[in-house]
């Protein structure tokens, strides 16, 4: 597929601020966006458990869709989710309503790779599904925003297929860095190939963006992390790029957003590899300005603490204020610093959406008047 096979954009700032060109407002987009707090969704997500919802292109659209029915978004992120590669690589996964994911056979022993994954399986066959999901909500959308791709990255599947479900420590994952170093390597290099090519397959399909999410930083050290996250982030941005121009399809921005790794932001920056680095609500303003000062062909995006949506309107404008002054207006994607929550109201959305829309439109007005 290429561009001229799907409707004219209309809204292209996202892909203009991942550029570092002008703007005349700042875009937004909400990780989670598609999903748990709206009605529309929950009526959806009451007659068809999870992963049909996933697997069926039609309903995968339609919650697509909803967020940017509903608000004035910059971008829309296909509905799947992270899990759906160690179900493609032969894993159960079942989705456990109010718990989360459960593998009822999670990885335990490094013989287990031999035996619970099917290194044969291709993301182009077992996944399908999702790449005809983007090509039907990338033409419904009728060029009214972008559409983001998006996939989990090694670690953070890795750490899913041992744990078996959400845990606070990771110590059943992190025992396999620690104690089967070659075996993990091996897993995180076999996840790795299979996301380039889940990647690969769903800007084909029609995705104008992708977003790798690395979400479980926060119980590495700055070693594991250089040394069992950061090369494979590398190594999937590059190898994106390198079937791409194979495949003679244009390249998108791809965004990587590395939880909590504070300490590894300057060594994804530095590496050049990625157009956007997504920022969690933990990192301080100082750190911010040695990114940009530091980096200045990359976009940011981020970073508001999700819970500040529960504040008063006037206190929410303050914090969009505030976090506008800090990333500036340019090469800036407003966000959250982490997925929305469930029990968020759907009119301080609404609330966050608009402020950042006027309120860097003012900026913007006010610094081109002053130039
Ligand atoms: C770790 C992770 C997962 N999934 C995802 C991540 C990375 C982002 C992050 O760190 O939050 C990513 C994801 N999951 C979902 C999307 C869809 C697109 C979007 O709106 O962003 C995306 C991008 C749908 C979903 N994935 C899930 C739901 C909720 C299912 C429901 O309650 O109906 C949705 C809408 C379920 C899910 N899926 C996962 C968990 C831990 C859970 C249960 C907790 C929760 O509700 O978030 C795994």
């Amino acid at each position: 597929m290429s561009s001229n096979d799907f409707p004219p954009l209309k809204n292209d700032l996202i892909l203009r601020a991942c550029r570092g060109e002008p703007i005349e407002r700042v875009p937004i987009w909400i990780m989670r966006q598609a999903g748990r707090y709206l009605p529309e969704y929950k009526a959806i997500s009451a007659q068809h458990p999870f992963f049909e919802v996933c697997r069926t292109p039609t309903l995968a659209c339609e919650v697509t869709l909803q967020p940017v029915r509903r608000y004035d978004l910059d971008a829309a992120i296909i509905f799947s989710d992270i899990l759906v590669i160690p179900q493609a690589l032969g894993m159960d996964v079942e989705m456990v309503p109010n718990e989360g994911p459960c593998f009822p056979q999670p990885l335990k022993v490094p013989e287990d790779l031999n035996t619970k994954i099917d290194r044969t399986r291709k993301a182009s066959i077992e996944l399908k599904y999702v790449y005809e999901a983007i090509t039907l909500t990338r033409r419904t959308l009728d060029g009214q925003c972008p559409l983001i791709g998006f996939s989990g990255a090694p670690w953070t599947l890795m750490s899913y297929m041992i744990e078996g479900k959400a845990s606070t420590t990771m110590s059943k994952a992190k025992r396999w860095l620690y104690s089967y170093e070659n075996e993990s390597h091996d897993l995180l290099n076999l996840l790795a190939n299979f996301i380039i090519d889940h990647l690969v397959e769903q800007i084909s399909a029609g995705a104008q963006l992708v977003q790798l999410f690395e979400s479980h930083c926060a119980c590495l050290t700055p070693d594991l992390f250089n040394r069992f996250s950061l090369p494979y982030l590398c190594q999937i941005a590059k190898g994106v790029r390198d079937e791409l121009s194979k495949r003679q399809i244009s390249s998108v921005p791809i965004i990587v957003f590395a939880k909590d790794a504070h300490f590894g932001l300057q060594d994804l920056a530095k590496s050049g590899l990625f157009d956007v680095i997504s920022l969690d609500w933990t990192i301080t303003s100082t750190n911010i300005d040695l990114l940009r000062k530091e980096n200045s062909t990359l976009t940011l995006q981020g970073n508001l603490d999700p819970c500040a949506l529960y504040a008063s309107k006037e206190n929410l404008e303050k914090f969009v204020r505030r976090m506008l002054e800090i990333f500036g207006t340019k090469r800036y994607i407003a966000n959250l610093g982490h997925g929305i929550y469930p029990d968020i109201s759907v009119d301080n959305v609404k609330w966050f959406i608009d402020a950042v829309h006027l309120i860097s439109k003012e900026m913007n007005d006010n610094n081109t008047n002053k130039s």
